[in-house]
């Protein structure tokens, strides 16, 4: 038995047409293919823990069908069962878990890899918590977290009217970039401090901390060009002290990853990070965001078995 979370309204109901399509496949019978559709913010949670908890080993895997937001509701149900296989079909507006995992084809093609020759292969989420004392309650993220610009940038974009005109063209990423350039004449660097495995950093008039588990956010954008998912470490990118015109020039770049070679911009490598700003800072958690003074950043201890391309993680 499979079962398929399907969030309606990902990708401006992209992810409807897509689900229809798959419904309509000979296997989709014959392989019993269970539908669950979210029906409001954060259900992708709920759902995921009540379904493992009710189908556990029956269950061949749960498919995925939406956008990176209801990839994160999902992982955030199975924080306790990693042995729970995962398969996702991209039919949000960004999709950067997809990119992340070298997932290539229509959306029928991916099904039918799903089910007739899966690739499974361990994948391994990283998980944060904003609070200053234990229990930290840990929450899991898939594809990148962010803090100040790229976050202001990611509510923009999650409240825009931009983001579905620009779904229903077809250009998710249009709605990122438009949102970004409004939010760059606002925005006000932020002084962060940084703890990378240990090791402090003061990080003055900071425009971004992104910590990635793959190269893209904002739906293509390369942000950490050479970051690879692994169970050892995330690519922290960290950009400060940059005018608004070289930001500008930074976001043309970082499509191609080429924005690293500018001297605003830092690349690390950690397992655990850390992050105090003194004033509230905007986060986000792989699209979704949030508000915090203090948060911690490690790799989740457990490895996940995900459908991958060919070329995706799995030799650590
Ligand atoms: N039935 C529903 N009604 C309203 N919101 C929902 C419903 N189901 C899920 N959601 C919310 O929809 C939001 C957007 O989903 P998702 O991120 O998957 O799509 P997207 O934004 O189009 O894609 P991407 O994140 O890849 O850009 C999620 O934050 C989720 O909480």
């Amino acid at each position: 038995m499979y079962i398929l979370i399907v969030n309606p309204i990902a990708g401006n109901g992209k992810s409807m047409k897509v689900y229809k399509k798959l419904q309509r496949h000979p296997l989709f019978k014959e392989k019993d293919c269970r539908t669950f559709f979210t029906k409001y913010e954060g259900h992708g949670t709920e759902l995921a823990r009540q379904l493992s908890q009710m189908y556990g080993e029956k269950m061949k895997c749960f498919i995925i069908v939406g956008g990176d937001g209801t990839v994160h509701e999902v992982i955030n149900g199975l924080t306790h069962h990693s042995s729970i296989h995962l398969s996702y079909i991209p039919a949000g507006s960004g999709n950067d878990f997809a990119r992340g995992l070298h997932l290539k084809g229509k959306p029928v093609k991916l099904f039918e890899q799903i089910i007739q020759s899966p690739e499974y292969k361990p994948y391994w989420f990283g998980r944060f918590s904003t609070k200053l004392k234990k229990p930290y309650n840990f929450k899991l993220f898939s594809s990148s977290m962010g803090f100040g610009f790229d976050a202001e940038v990611a509510k923009l974009v999650n409240r825009s009217r931009f983001k579905s005109v620009a779904n229903r063209i077809g250009l998710g990423t249009l709605g990122y970039v438009i949102s970004l350039l409004k939010q760059l004449f606002q925005f006000q660097p932020k002084n962060i401090d940084v703890i990378l495995d240990g090791q402090f950093y003061s990080i003055k008039e900071a425009w971004m901390v992104t910590v990635a588990s793959h190269p893209y956010f904002g739906g293509g954008m390369k942000i950490a060009p050479g970051a690879k998912n692994n169970p050892h470490d995330f690519h922290v990118v960290i950009v400060s002290q940059i005018s608004k015109w070289k930001i500008l020039a930074l976001f043309f770049t970082v499509f191609f990853g080429k924005h690293t070679k500018l001297k605003e911009v830092q690349v690390y490598q950690a397992r655990s990070i850390e992050i105090f700003a003194d004033e509230g800072i905007y986060y986000h958690a792989d699209g979704q965001t949030g508000r915090c003074t203090h948060c911690i950043i490690q790799k989740h201890e457990n490895k996940y078995d995900v459908h991958q391309g060919k070329i995706g993680s799995g030799n650590p």
